[in-house]
């Protein structure tokens, strides 16, 4: 072991790093690698980080700052018919392909096997696809630790024991209502047919794999304790819950804050957003990863255009598919006319971050991904939440009903169509007076220095003695 065990202050803790192989998975867990090694100061911890070799580039540049204490060690991907050659996270894939790279990451765990015995860290911190983490490490004496890179509430609703009772699945119906003796004021006790019919994902085995519940369990049977990227101020009794269901501690990182984005605002967004007054323009955007049904996008722009406000909206498409056309497929008629001037529609990647943080952007619609609320919500947009799946759903109403920040797009119980006045009325509602609910008190709370060096000290704190016991 490189510390933690033999009494030598100099040695720093080594902990290795393995998330799934998906951007929205990386990126949280190299924000914690930063937090662990920027903001604990020199020798106190060191990190290898591991990932498919295809992504090594892409994550140094992302941990460049923390350069000389992380190393990011190379897996090669056995090859799995199906899967397409080279394919290294879920970016490259389709649905059907993120599940065979599930297969292809198992398939590493006589690599992973090989480096922790030979690396000997203190902890390894892993994600929900390698549950088999556990079992290699915890004979070499090496602390397994699962991080969640979810909402708490999403694991306490989703992914708990009490979830299966009898080891039986749940139905649609089933999931309509909250596992036993979740917390009862919770706005998740009930949820829509809609939601709870796409819920049901988590549930199924694709391949005749474990399904991605069934994955979740070992890590949690598995492991020394679960982190979480969250607070007991926005998610007490969903923490509080989900560490009685698994009967282990959760050591709490801190609530997710943005870091500050690299790099100045593209020109052609910039010019055109100065055009605006002040919190005039709309910006609707739905991460990196959430497609809208081609229905639900064109009431979307009928929606915006129905503001009468300027707006920038993003939409995106899945791998493959031809983005520019799609889009084009999406436009009502005439709309593009109608709206010239004060209505710009884009496919692709954008600045996220640098947009909101624009003076003129006021009001920000979007899937509720956890980052993206909080992105708006640190920059002070009004929020107006449209989730398309699995725990956008959680997100959403959590953040609209229980820490009231932003306004729910109405929709449809059965199947979750809204309308174009719903869009309209949500954008009204959330830039009226009083439209931004408790945000503030939440953006001040985020925003708080000394809340976020507290969390980060005591983290650092638990993970040193949780490393230390034997
Ligand atoms: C865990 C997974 O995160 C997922 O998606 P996504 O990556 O969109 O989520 P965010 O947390 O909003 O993160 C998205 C991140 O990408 C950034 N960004 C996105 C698009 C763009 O054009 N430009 C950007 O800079 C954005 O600024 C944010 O930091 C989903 O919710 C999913 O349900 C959940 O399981």
């Amino acid at each position: 072991m490189s510390g933690g065990g033999n009494g030598s202050a100099a040695v720093p803790t080594h902990i290795v790093m393995f998330p799934w192989l998906a951007f929205g998975h990386i990126s949280p867990f190299a924000q914690l690698t930063r937090r662990l090694i920027v903001g604990s100061g020199d020798g106190v911890f060191r990190v290898t980080f591991l990932t498919a070799a295809g992504n090594v580039t892409r994550v140094e540049a992302m941990l460049a700052e923390a350069a000389g204490t992380v190393k990011v060690a190379p897996l090669d991907l056995p090859s799995v018919p199906g899967l397409p050659a080279g394919a290294a996270s879920t970016a490259e894939l389709s649905a059907d392909g993120a599940e065979l790279l599930k297969v292809a990451l198992d398939g590493t765990r006589p690599q992973v096997a090989a480096l922790l015995a030979e690396l000997r860290p203190d902890a390894v911190i892993f994600d929900f696809a390698v549950p088999w983490v556990c079992d290699v490490a915890a004979p070499l004496g090496i602390k397994p630790l699962y991080f969640n890179v979810y909402s708490a509430a999403t694991l306490a609703l989703l992914a708990v024991p009490a979830r299966c009772p009898g080891g039986r699945c749940p139905s649609a119906h089933d999931l309509m209502a909250a596992p036993a003796g979740f917390t009862s004021d919770s706005p998740l006790v009930t949820l829509p047919a809609y939601q709870a019919a796409d819920l049901t994902y988590a549930y199924e085995s694709f391949y005749s794999l474990p399904s991605v519940y069934h994955r979740f369990i070992p890590c949690f049977e598995g492991c020394a304790a679960a982190v979480m990227k969250t607070c007991a101020e926005m998610e007490g009794p969903y923490i509080d819950y989900f560490s009685a269901q698994i009967g282990k501690p959760v050591l709490l990182a801190g609530p997710v804050v943005p870091e500050p984005p690299q790099g100045e605002l593209e020109e052609r967004w910039s010019s055109w957003l100065s055009s605006f007054p002040e919190n005039a323009v709309v910006f609707a955007s739905f991460g990196s990863e959430t497609f809208l049904p081609a229905a639900a996008a064109t009431e979307l722009l009928l929606g915006l255009e129905a503001t009468n406000r300027p707006f920038l909206v993003v939409l995106n498409f899945p791998k493959g598919a031809d983005a520019e056309a799609e889009l084009a497929a999406r436009v009502p008629p005439g709309l593009e006319e109608r709206v010239k001037g004060r209505g710009v529609l884009h496919t692709g990647w954008v600045q996220q971050q640098r947009i909101l943080q624009h003076p003129s952007v006021g009001c920000y619609v979007n899937h509720s991904g956890f980052s993206s609320v909080v992105e708006g919500l640190a920059a002070g947009c009004r929020l107006v939440l449209l989730p398309m799946n699995t725990d956008q759903y959680i997100n959403s109403a959590v953040f609209a009903r229980e820490l009231h920040v932003g306004v729910e797009v109405v929709r449809r119980g059965e199947d979750g169509w809204f309308g174009r006045d719903a869009v309209s009325d949500a954008v009204a509602a959330a830039m009226a007076a009083g439209g931004d609910g408790e945000g503030r008190k939440w953006r001040e709370f985020l925003l708080d220095d000394a809340v976020q060096k507290g969390y980060a000290t005591e983290f650092v704190r638990k993970l040193k003695d949780l490393v230390k016991v034997a």
